[in-house]
């Protein structure tokens, strides 16, 4: 490619950097003012600001931007860079100036023109394919032959990689994560395989990478592409929960992915592909079903984890004078007194290697919990000696609202899983199987959260001596990673398990306990709707739904309750009820715009101070997680800040995090959020529309969980029959797992089976929803 001659038939701005306005290290988002050089744009002005996703600009080096001119509101013409190049040095004196400027170590002036002698004016590109012609240069230093070729192919690197994508369509944004992953083996690697990108490169799709290899030769039956489109269908049914497909359903599949632009690929070539793709270990397959490798080997990693821990006999048990006395000293401190259930649970945590509580709403799980901590403390007492830090006991769960919760409610620090692996962001965790978590006992909460590969990670890091106490709620929404570990570990039936029935938190006339546990046991009808002291369902049709929802929230406000109390779940995005228009609506109700207060506009969202917002991704970095959720304390202007930036400043319960423009996009309003991203979260006031047009979506799991999230007042409006409808109607979306299966070979030698193959259900809405979408 020509690197130096301008596309005339784009628009083009050819100029050299006066001054870097701005520059996002991490975005590699610039802005910058240049001194335009030569133009086809209608610009009659001699210097532009010029701004994109490129990195910062170098002196005295003359760049041609690709893009728009478009009118800023404040600071008039600029211009939008799709895509840029740099001008080579074409002339041999510039070329000696680049050679020997202070970008390469080592090289002075005059080997530097001992270069251009030889080599010519095409010097650089015969040194980027080449660099031993350097040996041939008389007197050049050996020694920096390879450095100064590097330091030439990272200068030169990047820019040809994005004017080589931006013939492919892609755009600089994309252009710097593909970069980042590959550097300046990019153009090489997308040439042999575009499919490659997909799998390795966040937002690269594969009908992208389709379109490219297409365009370079790979196509129709191509291996490369039939391989490509087995990956993609197995990943994206990950997304749907399941953690393998059936084979013959899968060839199926793929086979209408490839086929949708270029009829060519059967059954039996997808077939034989994926076999050969097992034998080189890209894929698992095992009697008829298929595995992504790191879903099979996290079963197979739970599984023998497990057996591992289990294994283990405890070196002595509690006797049970002793467990009754220590409990009874509980119950006088807490005046309560523990049922039979939740006595025989405690006992049994407490005399095992490893149990599972599970149990409704207000049922006593976090009252078993302190019982448990209350005994194993008293009756091993060093653990009270926290400077010695023998025989921990360990609290956590999958989310930071979960942990949170569940130190206040036990008085002992417990964390997010994430954060007591050790997790920094990348794929690997401090905490593993060669270095492994220092516990004697270690009790999980909100353990239906947990997915496949997070199990995993988990149980890999726990001590063989450790005794581990799993608490759930089986009958909430499954995790939204892949698998169903709570249930499947419940089914496989190899771990003691304590189901507590008997429902403690009811005062008079108290529905919503009442209302969860009818939804539980498929008694809810008509009736379980009346209205209770903390329980009302207000009907409503259409457009009333919104105004009557607005009008709750408001009253609610009036009485005194903060934003933080009351939360709006909804279970989804987009609809008139969704949780889009309820944000716009409940932010204009709630923090309406006045002249004092600042704003920042972010793609369709404006964030005011005082604004309700939740973190939508693990930032373990800034200490904040998917699902947190915080207020907008503050904007502060470029010029308050060190940075130079923008900056929305937000407070999580007592954290102060800042967001530049770029990071903008990990936040949401909060006003209503989604019933998947409420697992794990109570709310002392939960105000949910239920209309018609969730229908799709109302299932009895995810009601209940909703309901669940209600601490002291429900309030449903909308409409009865939907939700009666919904909460009668099983999620037919069961998940393939193995788990349970291969539990019971591990601890039994029973062979592994799948489970019975569920119908699918209609495609049309697995294309439109997976729970992803409602994260
Ligand atoms: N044995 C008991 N005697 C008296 N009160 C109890 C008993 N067990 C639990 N409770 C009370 O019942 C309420 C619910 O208990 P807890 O929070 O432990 O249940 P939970 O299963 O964790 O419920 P949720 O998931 O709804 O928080 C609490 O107020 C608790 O004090």
């Amino acid at each position: 490619m020509a690197m130096d001659l301008v596309n005339e038939e784009k628009g083009y701005i050819k100029g050299i950097l006066l001054r870097t306005i701005f520059h996002n290290a991490e975005e590699k988002f610039s802005i910058a003012l240049i001194r335009i050089v030569d133009t086809n744009e209608p610009f009659q002005d001699k210097e532009i600001v010029v701004k994109g996703h490129f990195p910062p600009l170098e002196q005295e080096q003359e760049y041609i931007f690709y893009g728009n001119l478009y009118q800023h509101n404040r600071f008039g013409q600029q211009y939008q860079v799709f895509t840029y190049t740099r001008e080579i040095p074409k002339t041999k004196d510039s070329l000696v100036r680049y050679l020997s400027s202070d970008i390469f170590y080592g090289v002075g002036k005059k080997s530097a023109q001992k270069i251009v002698d030889v080599l010519g004016e095409t010097a650089i590109d015969q040194i980027l394919k080449d660099e031993n012609v350097l040996a041939g240069i008389p007197g050049f230093p050996k020694n920096v032959i390879s450095s100064f070729s590097q330091t030439l192919r990272e200068n030169q690197g990047f820019e040809r990689v994005v004017m080589a994508l931006a013939d492919y369509g892609i755009g600089l944004q994309l252009t710097q994560k593909i970069y980042a992953v590959y550097k300046e083996d990019t153009l090489k690697l997308l040439e042999e395989n575009p499919y490659q990108f997909v799998f390795e490169v966040e937002g690269f799709g594969f009908r992208r990478a389709d379109n490219i290899a297409k365009m370079i030769g790979i196509a129709g039956d191509h291996p490369a592409r039939i391989q490509a489109g087995c990956i993609h269908i197995l990943q994206k049914q990950s997304q749907f929960g399941h953690v393998y497909e059936y084979l013959e359903q899968l060839c199926d599949d793929v086979r209408k992915l490839l086929n949708e632009t270029e009829p060519s690929v059967t059954n039996d070539l997808v077939e034989q592909k994926m076999i050969e793709l097992s034998e080189e270990r890209y894929l698992i397959i095992e009697d008829d079903r298929v595995y992504l490798p790191s879903l099979y080997f996290s079963e197979e990693g739970v599984s023998s984890q497990l057996k591992r821990i289990m294994d283990i006999e405890l070196d002595s048990e509690f006797v049970q004078a002793d467990i009754l006395k220590a409990l009874g000293e509980i119950e006088e401190k807490e005046t309560i007194s523990y049922g039979r259930e939740q006595y025989e649970a405690i006992e049994q945590a407490l005399n095992s290697k490893a149990v599972i509580l599970t149990g409704g709403p207000g049922t006593g799980k976090t009252t078993v919990i302190k019982g448990i901590i209350g005994v194993f403390e008293r009756l091993n007492p060093k653990n009270n000696n926290e400077e010695k830090d023998e025989s921990p006991i360990v609290l956590a769960a999958p989310t930071g609202r979960a942990a949170k919760r569940m130190t206040e409610a036990t008085g002992h620090k417990a964390q997010t899983i994430h954060r007591l692996l050790g997790w920094s962001g990348s794929e690997e965790f401090e905490f593993n199987q060669s270095h492994q978590l220092d516990a004697n006992l270690i009790i999980i909460d909100e353990f239906s959260m947990v997915d496949i590969w997070l199990a995993n990670q988990l149980f890999r890091a726990i001590p063989s001596k450790a005794q581990i106490v799993l608490v759930g709620d089986e009958d909430q929404l499954p995790s939204v990673g892949p698998g169903q570990v709570l249930t499947d570990l419940l089914s496989s039936g190899v771990i003691p398990t304590c189901k507590l029935t008997e429902i403690y938190r009811q005062k008079e006339g108290s529905r919503i306990v009442e209302l969860a546990h009818e939804i539980k046991n498929h008694q809810c009808d008509q009736q379980s709707l009346k209205r209770g002291e903390d329980f009302s369902f207000f009907r409503s049709q259409g457009t009333n739904t919104l105004s009557l929802l607005q009008d709750i929230v408001k009253k609610a406000v009036d009485k005194g309750y903060s934003i933080r109390d009351i939360q709006v779940l909804a279970p989804m995005y987009r609809s008139n009820v969704g949780i889009n228009k309820l944000n716009e609506s409940l932010q204009e109700l709630l923090n309406p715009a006045n002249s004092r207060k600042r704003t920042l506009k972010f793609n369709e969202q404006v964030f005011r101070s005082g604004d309700k917002v939740i973190q939508l991704v693990n930032q373990p970095e800034k200490g904040v997680y998917n699902g947190d959720i915080g207020h907008a304390v503050t904007i502060l202007k470029a010029d308050e800040t060190e940075e130079n930036q923008e900056q929305l400043v937000v407070d999580f319960d007592g954290k102060e995090v800042r967001y530049v423009r770029s990071e903008l996009h990990q936040l949401m309003h909060a006003y209503c959020i989604s019933i998947h991203k409420s697992q794990g979260s109570e709310f002392p006031i939960v105000v949910m529309p239920v209309v018609p047009e969730f229908r799709r979506m109302l299932k009895k799991n995810l009601l209940y969980t909703a309901i669940t999230r209600s601490k002291q007042s429900l309030i449903i409006c909308g409409d009865q029959r939907a939700f009666l409808e919904g909460v009668s109607t099983e999620d037919q979306n069961v998940r393939n797992t193995t788990l349970s299966q291969r539990i019971k070979q591990m601890f039994a030698g029973e062979p592994i089976a799948g489970d019975e193959k569920v119908e699918d259900v209609e495609d049309a809405d697995q294309e439109e929803l997976s729970p992803y979408d409602f994260m």
